[in-house]
């Protein structure tokens, strides 16, 4: 059963790939640290689609796919070290995708909650948003670390919604990648899908219930689903 029509919708979206661009300031943390080990660095195509979830899986993926194996303590060593040095770059070149502002502002002009639901770590994802004069428009940033389970854990998505004062019966997640539309498909919330972002599987063959190619189109998608009233599963 659907609740009430007059009660404000969550929208909750994914940051890395769906809110920000940020694989510039990500991946040129990943050539320092394989500059650091002495690894080649490796191709942007390829590193693009190491992104989605989290920095210490990026860590992983980058080292294992450079042919380097380090275990732990060494591991970890490398690991703090690209969040030190993704810290103090985390905005030199990230940058929302085009149209998002516009997108959120006619959201919220429609009486929606608006919400992050991120494998990047919290801390990291308010500096972010903090830093593009984003994380104001946010009732709630919830990240890898702030409940005890993550996205594709329905957990993640349902707890983002719940401290955001909503329900899953009326929210909807935006996401890039395979994750999201797991995480959303686990919640059993409809999920719209960007195809700008990092994704292994191309956007379009994700499964999500909506594909928009650009923000402008996000508020039309959002109402459509809205009165669908469509749940997954
Ligand atoms: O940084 C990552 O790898 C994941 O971040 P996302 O969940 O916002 O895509
Ligand atoms: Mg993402």
């Amino acid at each position: 059963m659907s609740a009430p029509p007059t009660r404000p919708a969550v929208i909750a979206f994914d940051l890395d790939g769906t809110l920000v661009d940020t694989a510039p300031d990500l991946l040129d943390t990943l050539d320092v640290i394989l500059d650091e080990v002495g690894a080649p660095r490796l191709p942007r195509e390829e590193t693009r689609k190491m992104i989605g979830a989290g920095a210490k899986a990026l860590v992983n993926r980058g080292l294992t796919a450079a042919g380097i194996d380090v275990a732990p303590p060494d591991f970890d060593k490398l690991y703090e070290r690209f969040l030190e040095h993704y810290a103090a770059h985390i905005a030199d070149s990230s940058a929302p995708f085009p149209g998002l502002v516009a997108a959120l502002d006619e959201l919220s002009a429609r009486g929606h909650v608006l919400a992050v639901c991120t494998n990047k770590l919290e801390y990291l994802s308010r500096l972010l948003l903090d830093r593009l004069g984003l994380a104001d428009r946010f009732a709630v940033i919830a990240g890898a670390d702030t409940f005890p389970v993550y996205k594709p854990d329905a957990g993640h998505l349902i707890g983002t919604i719940e401290r955001a004062g909503g329900s899953p019966q009326r929210a909807l997640m935006v996401g890039d990648s395979m994750t999201d539309v797991l995480t959303a498909k686990n919640a059993r919330v409809p999920v719209i899908v960007v195809p700008f972002g990092y994704t292994e599987t191309p956007a379009a063959e994700l499964g999500g219930d909506e594909l928009i190619e650009h923000y402008d189109l996000l508020p039309e998608a959002v109402e459509r689903l809205l009165r669908l009233g469509i749940n997954n599963g």
